[in-house]
């Protein structure tokens, strides 16, 4: 790595796959009669989790470098896994299956890794139980996940978070109900879900924050084509906008409102970054440029945005403490529930550089200031990937190796990323 420390970026990247999408194209997959084929799927640790589930349900899936075929005789065909369901550390895969396999009526036990076993689940439990669902939960609250066979019915249902994840066990869940399902987002999550059913056959609507599921319609198989994830990108965008001498283009990224409010936030700071869309049919699409911004003003986002960039916050913590002016997040409450306390971890580790934060129950302000930076700091990951890829940034802008304690997580989300990079050094 230290080769890319005294290294500028130059040049173009296709980002990997979108995550969220991955999952969903192998469930929906999965449930559709017929052959569903995702071209540019992400290959990732967690997308490989949904994959092995889907299989241990009945769904064949074949792998192919560029594809993966998914082959289903339809949701009646699938049944009760033989084994415990592992998840391993992905919270997308736990919380949208549990919607699943309740919603197809089978017993099934779902665990995770060391993270996942303390993620809240009792924020899908409450709605599913409500639906008829019999789901267990350790201490009430976390995985292993016990479901037993239930038959459900549709709801109305007033999410007090947004969360796309539990909107989505929810609209799993509802699938094959009878009646309409009604959920109210307090602030709108990501769309995938909704885009991509309606996209497979079911009857979905939605307008100003209400999505409405007409349940009992057979999924047809439909292909899918995967964006880049915005989400990975995130990460060289911030590495050009933060290195004197930077100016790379992400080619074919999603551009999906729900998800892009990073781009909102790059644009507050006058950060030169531009966005051309090639496509707005089902998921936005489109190519963006970064380049050295050598100046950046202060932000305060809270609010609708938050859900919006919700995952991009620990790399948008790294761009404030390079920002001339304070920058401030709050109403991010959600981030102390992901893979690790998301506020915590980014405070913990930035403040051993002078980096000056005040921390809220609900995010924080990184003040402007000095950024001390000694070389080979013991830093820790957490074993989350977004906290150890903004920790190789701050160590390639500021020219300082650090010694990071684990790295490997990184193929949780973005396989190749050390590669992607070495192949944007200007010198390369
Ligand atoms: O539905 C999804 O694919 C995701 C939703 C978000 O979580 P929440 O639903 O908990 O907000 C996000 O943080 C996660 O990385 C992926
Ligand atoms: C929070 C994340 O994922 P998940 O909830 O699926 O573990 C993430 O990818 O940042």
């Amino acid at each position: 790595m230290k080769h890319l420390l005294d290294s500028s970026f130059s040049g173009t990247l296709k980002v990997p796959g979108d995550k969220s999408i991955t999952h969903r194209a192998l469930m929906f997959g999965a449930l559709a009669k017929g052959t569903t084929h995702i071209h540019l799927p992400l290959h990732s640790e967690d997308t490989r989790r949904t994959m092995e589930c889907m299989r241990a349900l009945g769904a064949e899936i074949e792998e192919n470098a560029e594809e993966w075929v998914v082959t289903s005789k339809g949701h009646s065909s699938l049944h009760a896994p033989d084994e415990t369901l592992y998840t391993g550390n992905s919270g997308t895969t736990t919380r949208l299956i549990t919607g699943l396999i309740a919603g197809l009526g089978l017993r099934a036990e779902i665990e995770g890794d060391a993270s996942i076993a303390k993620r809240p689940m009792d924020r899908i439990q409450r709605p599913l139980a409500e639906m008829g669902a019999d789901i267990a939960l350790k201490d009430e609250k976390y995985p292993p996940i016990t479901i037993k066979p239930a038959a459900l019915s549709p709801i109305t249902y007033t999410m007090p978070i947004a969360s796309a994840q539990v909107k989505s066990a929810i609209l799993l869940a509802s699938l094959f109900t009878d009646g309409d399902t009604v959920i109210h987002e307090p602030s709108p999550s990501r769309n995938h879900t909704e885009i991509m059913l309606r996209q497979f056959g079911a009857d979905i609507a939605s307008e100003n924050g209400t999505i409405t599921l007409a349940g009992g319609n057979e999924l047809n198989a439909s292909d899918v084509t995967v964006p880049g994830d915005i989400s990975s990108a995130a990460f060289p965008i911030v590495l050009a906008v933060l290195k004197p001498g930077s100016s790379i283009t992400i080619d074919n990224v999603s551009l999906n409102e729900t998800r892009s409010g990073i781009l909102d936030v790059l644009e507050m700071m006058g950060a030169d970054v531009t966005v051309e869309q090639t496509s707005q049919e089902g998921e936005a699409l489109g190519r963006i440029h970064a380049a050295y911004t050598p100046e950046l003003k202060g932000f305060e986002i809270s609010g609708d945005i938050i859900p919006r960039l919700i995952d991009e916050i620990p790399i948008l913590a790294l761009l404030a403490a390079y920002s001339n002016e304070a920058c401030t997040v709050r109403g991010a409450h959600e981030l102390r529930f992901k893979e690790t306390d998301r506020i915590r971890a980014v405070i913990d580790e930035l403040s051993r550089f002078g980096i000056r934060f005040t921390e809220y129950d609900d995010g924080f302000t990184v003040h402007p200031g000095q950024v001390d930076v000694m070389e080979n700091t013991p830093v820790k990951g957490y074993n989350d990937h977004r906290i150890i890829m903004m920790l190789i940034v701050f160590s390639i802008i500021s020219n300082t190796p650090l010694e990071i304690d684990d790295i490997s997580a990184i193929d949780i989300s973005y396989p190749g990323f050390m590669e992607d990079l070495e192949a944007l050094r200007k010198d390369a």
